[in-house]
């Protein structure tokens, strides 16, 4: 379960160009329940992103993870119970290594050091199941280079080496938004499978409507660092994105226009 209480972030406090990004932003997500986060440019959504995770701190407000307030706990030790995909395909995967070498990789990440390293046939096992659940055949393709898989093949691989250590949560940050669009739907599938086989508590930023119309429990709308819309249960199926777009702010564009 996450819980942001009240979060409030300003940034160039005191100045002319004062920004608040989030403004006493609170927002509950249950364990289990798939959040997916829309909003329009600069309306707080990677800001409190960071927030959750510990990259930025917060001026005041409390973040709590299965009921344990995390505000303070640094980044690095947050990382063990936070998993984080970011938009970047090529961020979360190491290029010239094979696929098992990749999920070893993670795996020593997330255990401690007198972990005995090496692939064996237990491991490569595991692997292969794990890789199964994403539905693209990486299972067949352990012995590959990371750098000859397409790019929904490795944002993909990318996902399930972050979840290796059973997070608490899950932050998706875009995590398809560098992506053609059948590859992006390919990566949401994949992502879909992973997250309900996993159970993983998650939230997920997207720009995509159609993606925070087929995907998740509960659709979140921020709008200047505030939750704007919820729609989740039996509201959600029948959410369109017309619907949903309706519901965007025009304020900041007739500002844009210098309306
Ligand atoms: N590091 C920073 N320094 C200064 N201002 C920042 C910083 N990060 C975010 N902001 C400002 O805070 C506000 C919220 O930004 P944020 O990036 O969280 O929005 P967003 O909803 O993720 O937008 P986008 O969809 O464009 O990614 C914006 O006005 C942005 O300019």
């Amino acid at each position: 379960m996450l819980e942001i209480r009240s979060a409030r972030k300003t940034f160039y406090k005191g100045q002319p160009d004062e920004k608040v990004a989030l403004d006493d932003l609170s927002l509950t997500l249950q364990t289990g329940e798939f959040g997916v986060v829309i909003g329009s440019n600069g309306a707080g959504k990677s800001t409190m992103l960071n927030a959750v995770s510990g990259a930025m701190p917060l001026d005041r407000g409390q973040i709590l993870i299965n009921g344990d307030d995390v505000t303070n706990t640094p980044v690095h030790k947050r990382a063990m119970r936070i998993a984080r995909v970011f938009q970047d395909p090529m961020l979360g995967t190491a290029a010239s290594m094979t696929v098992a070498e990749n999920m070893l990789l993670a795996e020593l990440r997330s255990k401690s050091r007198t972990f005995a390293r090496g692939l064996n046939a237990k491991r490569l096992a595991d692997y292969k199941e794990r890789l199964s659940i994403l539905g693209l055949g990486l299972e067949n393709r352990l012995d590959t280079r990371v750098e000859l898989l397409s790019g929904g093949q490795r944002q993909s691989l990318s996902l399930i080496m972050a979840v290796g250590g059973s997070p608490d949560l899950l932050l998706l940050d875009e995590h398809t938004a560098a992506l053609d669009p059948r590859t992006a739907d390919l990566v949401m599938g994949a992502t879909v499978r992973a997250v309900d086989a996993l159970k993983l508590t998650t939230l997920m930023v997207t720009h995509n409507m159609q993606h925070a119309v087929d995907y998740g429990h509960r659709v979140i709308m921020l709008d200047a660092g505030k939750v704007k819309l919820q729609i989740g249960g039996e509201e959600k199926a029948d959410v369109t994105v017309a619907k949903l777009i309706d519901h965007f702010s025009v304020k900041s564009d007739a500002m844009l226009l210098g309306a």
